[in-house]
């Protein structure tokens, strides 16, 4: 997939309302919560009721799910390396659109390469791109393997598998990382709960209010 910027002689242009002015109106900050981890690791599992927690509570957020996406989206994208590169950019760019938008995005996506998920990060100011690791045990997912893939990798039916034969690159240092204690998974209600706790900690919950300073005139 060529990475060459095809357009020449365009221009941005600017509106008048912007971030801040939907922000207000939802009472919220814009941001990405990127959900990354092995196939079965419960990435969906963990948007979904990531967004029901938020929903109640009169946030407004948007789960951007890797396979639903590549029904539209990318469905002209494979598992290659360099198709992988161009989904998560893809994905990338309409998540910071929805950030943009005020909206809290949930982007629940494998993205194995860890270079991938950094270009993402950069599209946004650091704050804004929350990167949640779901570190679960490939055993554990495998022994899940609610559709089947793995055994069919197992069984050399689908080549590069993620996991398999196909890398996954951990983050280095992410903002949340989920994982097993004492050999138990949380409940995708504990976990959207962490997520919950960490975005009202971080104030995102609530519209940015500007800082008032008491000057002497
Ligand atoms: N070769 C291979 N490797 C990994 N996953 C595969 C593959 N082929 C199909 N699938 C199915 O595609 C889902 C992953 O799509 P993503 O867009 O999240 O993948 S990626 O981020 O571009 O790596 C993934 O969904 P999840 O299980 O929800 O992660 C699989 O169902
Ligand atoms: N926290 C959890 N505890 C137990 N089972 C889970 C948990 N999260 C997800 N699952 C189950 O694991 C399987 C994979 O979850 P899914 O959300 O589809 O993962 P992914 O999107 O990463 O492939 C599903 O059958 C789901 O019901």
């Amino acid at each position: 997939m060529s990475s060459v910027a095809n357009s020449t002689n365009i221009f941005w242009h600017e509106c008048p309302i912007g971030k801040v002015d939907r922000e207000k109106l939802l009472n919220q900050q814009g941001c990405v919560v990127w959900i990354t981890g092995l196939s079965g690791s419960g990435k969906s599992t963990l948007a979904c009721s990531l967004d029901r927690q938020l929903h109640s509570r009169g946030k407004l957020s948007y789960v951007l799910d890797g396979d639903n996406l590549r029904h539209g989206l990318n469905k002209n994208l494979g598992f290659s390396p360099e198709h992988r590169v161009e989904n998560i950019r893809r994905v990338g760019e309409v998540a910071k659109l929805f950030a943009d938008a005020g909206l809290i995005c949930i982007a629940s996506l494998i993205s194995p390469y860890r270079k991938d998920r950094d270009a993402c990060r950069a599209l946004l100011s650091e704050e804004n791109f929350i990167e949640v690791f779901l570190n679960m045990p490939l055993e554990l997912c495998e022994g899940r393997d609610p559709k089947g893939l793995y055994k069919l990798a197992r069984a050399g039916k689908i080549k590069g598998f993620t996991g398999i034969d196909d890398p996954y690159e951990p983050p280095l240092s992410c903002e949340i990382e989920l994982q097993q204690k004492d050999g138990i998974c949380p409940t995708p209600t504990e976990m959207a709960g962490e997520v919950v706790t960490y975005l009202e900690d971080k104030g995102y919950l609530i519209a940015h209010h500007p800082v008032i300073t008491n000057q002497l005139i």
